[in-house]
């Protein structure tokens, strides 16, 4: 392998990366990255580690030996200062971090999200290790404009909805909406990261990635999933055009998001890993401003995709509309509207999201049904069990 050389012209020496939720769908494709293009070693810890088997096994592999799974719960285990101290740099994604949890498992949201994250920030500021923490653009909760009249122009004015690193506020909902347990104990892990920095020295980067998707992510409900678990959206969708049912739209499918793919926002994370210089001390946006849509959007493009890839016609009527209270339960609340500001990751990075959210539809859609048309097939044969 050639040597690889930083953005600033030097070499990269090889590195050894602890990474926490390493079995997970970003961790799966940073590990993939990580193994395929870069010298580095990764001790890969989680409690699962389906998505990156691939990765593990057989010994011939050419990268065997740089990559070890250690069977971990980072809530109770005390091989995790070791495995810290024994790496340059750790990187944290364990998380609970679907929707359908934060209002339903408040606790354990807030457990997983802020406390079980403690000592991992603890451990790297006492051993002095460079710590990449996962944080998310929930952060950032609702826009500015979203409490503007309906008829303001204000609401066309980017000042009041594109959401800056260093600019904008975090707006959350009321305590009874219990949606923002995640977002505020994410908001809290990122002050404390910050002020280990800021009082201790610690080296760090926060990374709030909006919306990354692709194959991989979550779980298709009845099959590598628990029959009543609620992914995310884009497994959701999934399910739903695989089994040939309408896709649900909650509350009316009004919220809008922009979704980067995956691919491309791992080459973000991997500038950050070798670019310490240019990655300490910040906080990035990582998502696609030029991929926004509705809900309703993205239903009726992922609904002509999968039919375009699969060869299966569209449903006459593709979506139904469901209330968030049936959907996701007491509690729930939505962000309106999420578009990054990319100005950080732009000066300090490079870092530009290249593909389109229809290309990344394309790709991922072929993937969910060349992996579970078969099986999905296979269990909607079977007699229910009365
Ligand atoms: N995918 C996105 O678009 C997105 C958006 C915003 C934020 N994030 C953040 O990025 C991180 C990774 O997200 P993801 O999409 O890969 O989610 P994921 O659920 O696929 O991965 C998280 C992994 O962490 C592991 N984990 C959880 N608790 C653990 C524990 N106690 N001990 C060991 N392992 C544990 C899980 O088993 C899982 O494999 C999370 O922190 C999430 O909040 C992701
Ligand atoms: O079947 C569905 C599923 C979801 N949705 C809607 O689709 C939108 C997106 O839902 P997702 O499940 O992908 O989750 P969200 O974008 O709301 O939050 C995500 O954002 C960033 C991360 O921190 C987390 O991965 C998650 O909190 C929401 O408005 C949701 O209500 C549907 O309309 N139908």
């Amino acid at each position: 392998m050639a040597t690889r050389m930083d953005l600033d012209g030097q070499p990269i020496k090889p590195i050894t990366i602890c990474m926490i939720g390493a079995g997970g769908f970003i961790g799966s494709h940073l590990c993939e990255k990580l193994m395929s293009e870069t010298p580095h070693k990764v001790l890969a810890l989680d409690v699962y580690n389906d998505k990156i088997k691939h990765l593990l096994e057989p010994d011939s592999l050419p990268w065997a030996g740089r990559i070890e799974f250690h069977r971990i719960n980072i809530k109770h285990d005390s091989r995790l200062e070791g495995l810290i101290k024994m790496a340059d740099l750790t990187i944290n994604l364990a998380a609970i971090c679907t929707p359908a949890d934060y209002n339903t498992r408040p606790l354990d949201t807030i457990y997983s999200n802020f406390i079980d994250a403690l000592p991992v920030v603890k451990y790297c500021s006492e051993n002095n290790k460079r710590l990449i923490h996962f944080s998310t653009c929930e952060v950032y909760g609702k826009t500015i404009g979203c409490f503007l009249p309906k008829d303001s122009p204000l609401r066309q004015d980017p000042a009041y909805y594109v959401l800056k690193e260093d600019d904008s506020p975090c707006i959350f909902g009321p305590i009874e909406k219990q949606r923002w347990s995640y977002a505020c104990a994410k908001q809290l892990i990122e002050r404390l990261i910050y002020a280990e920095g800021a009082e201790n020295g610690l080296e760090f980067t926060i990374v709030r990635p909006f919306n990354w998707i692709g194959p991989r992510m979550d779980f298709i409900p009845g099959i590598d999933g628990p029959s009543e678990g609620v992914p995310r959206v884009l497994a959701c969708f999934s399910n739903n055009l695989l089994r040939g049912e309408p896709l649900k739209l909650v509350d009316g499918g009004q919220s809008q998001r922009t979704f980067v793919y995956i691919k491309d926002a791992i080459e973000a994370v991997l500038l950050m890993i070798e670019n310490p210089q240019r990655a300490n001390g910040h906080i990035f946006n990582v998502g696609n401003p030029n991929n926004e849509v509705t809900v309703r959007q993205l239903a009726e493009m992922m609904t002509e995709v999968y039919s375009k890839v699969s060869g299966v016609p569209a449903l006459e009527k593709p979506t139904v509309d469901v209330s968030s209270k049936e959907f996701y339960g007491e509690g729930y609340d939505d962000s309106d509207k999420r578009i990054p500001d990319m100005t950080i990751i732009n000066k300090q990075l490079g870092w530009n999201p290249k593909t389109s959210l229809w290309d990344l539809l394309e790709s991922t859609l072929t993937y969910q049904h060349r992996t579970y048309a078969e099986a999905i097939k296979k269990s909607m044969a079977k007699p229910v069990a009365s």
